[in-house]
């Protein structure tokens, strides 16, 4: 049978991300509403409830808006993309290989919860660590990161590529978060099994997509015995039996001289890099993604799968 997908929020950046990758399938037909009728509330919601799959680009406030209007609905399955519900309890956090059991739980799930940018490559460096004992509580983790201008959607692409406008944007690369509360912390935390707040700092580049993430670690202060060869085998072992998140081998990654944070746009994978000199005392995690691909649109596609393979 063929699945109706309604994505509210087509004519977005996500949201076209999103149809770009179905364009071609024929085991899904897309409802689609007009782009001028894209805040006609009654048309989406008409939509929404008329969809096997709802999938939300919007922002926060229009996600619940949406979540609402099907209320009464007890048969449409949802993915919002939002930051809306990726803590909320009842919802499941698609991220399928950041454990073993999340794929399966995805694929039963009436509401999932398509994870962050930064956060898929700051919980996939750092949730296995967790797991296997590595980074002990209290640690205080930081991440920092650079994203493609994309990530902000609409009006930061508008703001970088036209520079007649009142609010134009004319770095090159900027920090922002600066108040260190970014929406992003509260899923680093509950996902990335920490104790502690992660110490958030993202920037932004002029390009359109990709993304770098990375967790810097002191050595000495993490589990007794800890090297960058086992940290580097804990990814590894973590990552097998799937071919969505690449851990680089140690040798590659000492021999490259720069890695390029538009390396996988385009692209609906992952890469892991770890960092150091065998013996020194610090390691440097990488993750690289595309902000629209894992972060985003290609996820959003992989757990609409998951979901259609029920
Ligand atoms: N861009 C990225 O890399 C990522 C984005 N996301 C998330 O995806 C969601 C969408 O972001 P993004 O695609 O970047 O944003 P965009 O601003 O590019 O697109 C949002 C779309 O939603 C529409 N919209 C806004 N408010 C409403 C409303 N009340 N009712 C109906 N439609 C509405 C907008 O219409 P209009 O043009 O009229 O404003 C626009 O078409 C956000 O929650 C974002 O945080 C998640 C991960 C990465
Ligand atoms: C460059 C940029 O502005 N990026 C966005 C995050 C993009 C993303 O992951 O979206 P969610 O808002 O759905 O989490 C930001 O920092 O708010």
């Amino acid at each position: 049978m063929t699945a109706k997908i309604f994505i509210d929020g087509e004519h977005g950046t996500t949201g076209l991300q999103i149809r770009t990758r179905m364009a071609d399938r024929r085991d899904v037909e897309l409802l689609s509403i007009p782009e001028a009728e894209r805040r006609n509330a009654a048309m989406r919601e008409d939509l929404l409830n008329s969809a096997d799959i709802a999938i939300l680009c919007l922002p926060d406030d229009a996600s619940r808006e949406a979540v609402s209007m099907l209320s009464g609905n007890n048969k449409v399955r949802i993915i919002d993309t939002s930051t809306a519900h990726r803590v909320a309890p009842d919802w499941a956090y698609g991220f399928a290989e950041m454990d073993k059991a999340q794929g399966e739980k995805i694929r039963s799930a009436r509401y999932v919860a398509n994870p962050g940018c930064y956060p898929t490559g700051a919980i996939g460096l750092i949730r296995p660590l967790r797991a296997a004992g590595i980074l002990p509580d209290g640690y205080p983790v930081s991440v920092n990161a650079v994203s493609g201008y994309t990530g902000g959607g609409k009006q930061m692409i508008a703001q970088m590529e036209d520079a007649s406008r009142e609010d134009a944007i004319s770095a090159n690369n900027f920090l922002y978060g600066l108040t260190l509360k970014h929406k992003h912390v509260p899923e680093m935390k509950i996902h990335g099994l920490l104790d502690r707040a992660p110490l958030f700092s993202p920037s932004v580049g002029r390009f359109p997509q990709g993304m770098i993430v990375q967790v810097p670690l002191f050595l000495e202060d993490l589990s007794d015995g800890t090297t960058i060869e086992s940290i580097h085998q804990a990814l590894v072992a973590h990552y097998t039996g799937q071919d969505i998140v690449t851990v680089v081998p140690l040798e590659e990654s000492a021999q490259a001289a720069r890695i390029d944070a538009e390396e996988l746009a385009g692209k609906d994978t992952m890469k892991l890099f770890v960092f150091g000199t065998p013996g020194g005392a610090h390691v440097n995690l990488v993750a690289l993604l595309d902000n629209l691909g894992k972060g985003a649109s290609g996820a959003a596609v992989q757990n609409m799968d998951l979901m259609l393979s029920a």
